[in-house]
């Protein structure tokens, strides 16, 4: 396409939303007049499925629930008046309980204010708190937030070490819709003897995000906790950065939560409309459905230029790879769906693994996030009539026309800064794209079967673990692994035994190898 022709197309394609002041470009998306109009019957079905969710269909049939997360945003849409009675106690209890933090009529035993947060939480109960944390929290916000989101011991402790000296000051959200994820209770677990340690009363520093009746609801009511904030059963963990679990850290650090939420119902208002051309999320679903053929042959590069939208392609990584990745569609029928997104941002990635984007293998396309606003103030030239803003803005047209030049195709989303609004704005659109996806492709985009089978499998080698080591006190004598394996009564599980014993033996947890470590057949195992 020669350059008038490019130009136009740009002008026939460009979404522009007024209030947000937010653009989309899915120009050099290559796709032509009849891909589109081939897929207009599929739109206005995807249209009407979302409009039946919205209403409070059973939009997670293997779960057997609703999907609400658009009522959040706005409670008058919700489908019964209690339901948006709830939505609305919430985010007054919410907004109350900051306040009462932030002046100090909440504040820790010992002293007059919480200054810091540590936050546990482990997927949509982490990722939307840390990505809204980096992209929004003030300089010097009211409470500095921190995060445990895994069970490793040497993050825990490095994460604790940081707040030491202010855990008296420490306000400690635990964080799980399910209220039963292993990873978070170990984390709670081990924050919980920090503060013994320091003779400091847990409880009156703890607050809960849970389920209703989840076993973390029942611990932070027999305890008697500070608070505990719901969660529902029809917000999936995902989408649920506008509930509790995003709200009130994001209060807590100043961030202005009503904004968030008002951009995402605008996103929401201009995401409804039936119209491909006017719809941002029907534009981004078609432009995926495009480049992956309908099956997720290409992966999404996500890149915001903007340091502060780092972490918005690892939040997008989680909603659209755990909503979209699925073995099954709704009729059944094995499709092995899905679309794998990753990236970090520019220009800092052109450094890194542009040259594979622009020259290697065809198999993604990008999505640019550029953001008109450079900074607040003025901006010194780094060279005659050139800012860093500017280099940055160029590198980000340039990499999108060399790309392009070279058959990769790519969307660019524009918002005029970074601010409550419009994060709101990006979370919602996104949130509209995966649904719409969804209907395209007939996937249950509200559930997450495949996570359950390593979650299983875990637990099995834990039990494992607990019977071998039963084995060896019991033994007095050393044993190989494979009689070890014998008497464990799981021949079949050596390898297991394995990893399991060469991990306690690092840790000196009692198991004690001789042997060559690299040749398992030749270790002798033994309980100390
Ligand atoms: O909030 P929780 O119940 O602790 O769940 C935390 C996360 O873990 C699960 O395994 C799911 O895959 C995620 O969708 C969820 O967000």
């Amino acid at each position: 396409m020669d350059a008038p022709a490019l130009w136009q197309r740009y002008q026939d394609w460009l979404y522009y939303h007024q209030g947000l002041d937010f653009y989309l470009d899915v120009s050099r998306m290559r796709f032509d007049h009849a891909f589109v109009e081939a897929m207009r019957p599929k739109f206005e079905k995807a249209f009407q499925d979302m409009e039946a969710l919205e209403r409070g269909a059973i939009a997670n049939p293997d779960e057997n629930r609703m999907v609400g997360h658009y009522w959040l945003r706005d409670p008058d849409i919700a489908p019964t008046p209690e339901l948006r009675q709830d939505i609305l106690t919430v985010l007054e209890k919410i907004e109350s309980f900051t306040t009462k933090v932030h002046s100090g009529d909440i504040h820790p035993p010992g002293s007059s204010k919480f200054t810091d947060i540590l936050s546990i939480g482990i997927g949509g109960s982490a990722l939307g708190p840390e990505f809204v944390a980096d992209a929004l929290a003030p300089n010097v916000p009211p409470l500095a937030i921190h995060f445990i989101d895994n069970t490793d011991p040497a993050g825990i402790d490095a994460t604790i070490a940081k707040l030491q000296d202010r855990l008296a000051n420490t306000l400690v959200l635990i964080i799980s819709k399910s209220g039963g994820t292993p990873e978070t209770r170990n984390g709670m677990i081990e924050a919980k003897k920090a503060y013994e340690s320091q003779k400091l009363d847990f409880a009156a520093h703890a607050v809960a995000i849970t389920g209703e009746d989840s076993n973390l609801e029942q611990l932070a009511k027999s305890e008697g906790w500070l608070a505990t904030f719901p969660m529902y059963d029809w917000v999936g963990g995902r989408t649920s950065e506008m509930s509790a679990v995003g709200l009130l850290p994001a209060a807590l650090q100043g961030i202005d939560i009503r904004q968030m939420l008002a951009g995402a119902k605008e996103m929401d208002s201009a995401t409804r409309i039936h119209n491909l051309h006017e719809n941002p999320a029907a534009l981004l679903a078609l432009s995926w459905y495009f480049s992956g053929n309908g099956q997720g042959e290409k992966d999404m590069v996500v890149l915001p230029y903007k340091d502060s939208l780092l972490l918005f392609s690892r939040y997008l990584q989680q909603l659209v790879m755990e909503s979209l990745g699925k073995e099954k569609d709704l009729d059944g029928n094995t499709v092995h769906q899905g679309i794998a997104v990753y990236g970090n941002k520019g220009s800092t990635d052109q450094h890194a693994y542009v040259q594979q984007l622009r020259e290697g293998v065809p198999n993604f396309f990008v999505t640019f996030i550029e953001v008109l606003r450079d900074r607040e103030g003025h901006s010194p030239q780094v060279e005659a009539g050139v800012t860093s803003g500017d280099y940055l803005s160029g590198l980000l047209q340039g990499t999108r026309k060399a790309l392009y030049d070279n058959q990769r195709d790519s969307i660019t989303v524009t918002i005029p800064q970074v601010n409550p609004r419009t994060v709101g704005a990006l979370i919602a659109l996104y949130d509209r794209a995966v649904g719409l996806y969804a209907s395209l492709v007939n996937i249950n985009a509200y559930h997450q079967p495949g996570v359950e089978a390593g979650k299983k499998a875990a637990s099995a080698i834990l039990d494992l673990q607990k019977r071998v080591i039963q084995v060896l006190q019991d033994q007095g004598e050393p044993m190989s692994l494979s009689q070890l394996a014998q008497k464990a009564g799981a021949t079949d599980q050596i390898e297991a035994i394995y990893k399991i014993l060469r991990h306690l033996h690092t840790n000196q947890r009692g198991v004690v190898l001789e042997g060559k470590l690299g040749e398992p057949s030749s270790l002798k195992v033994s309980a100390v």
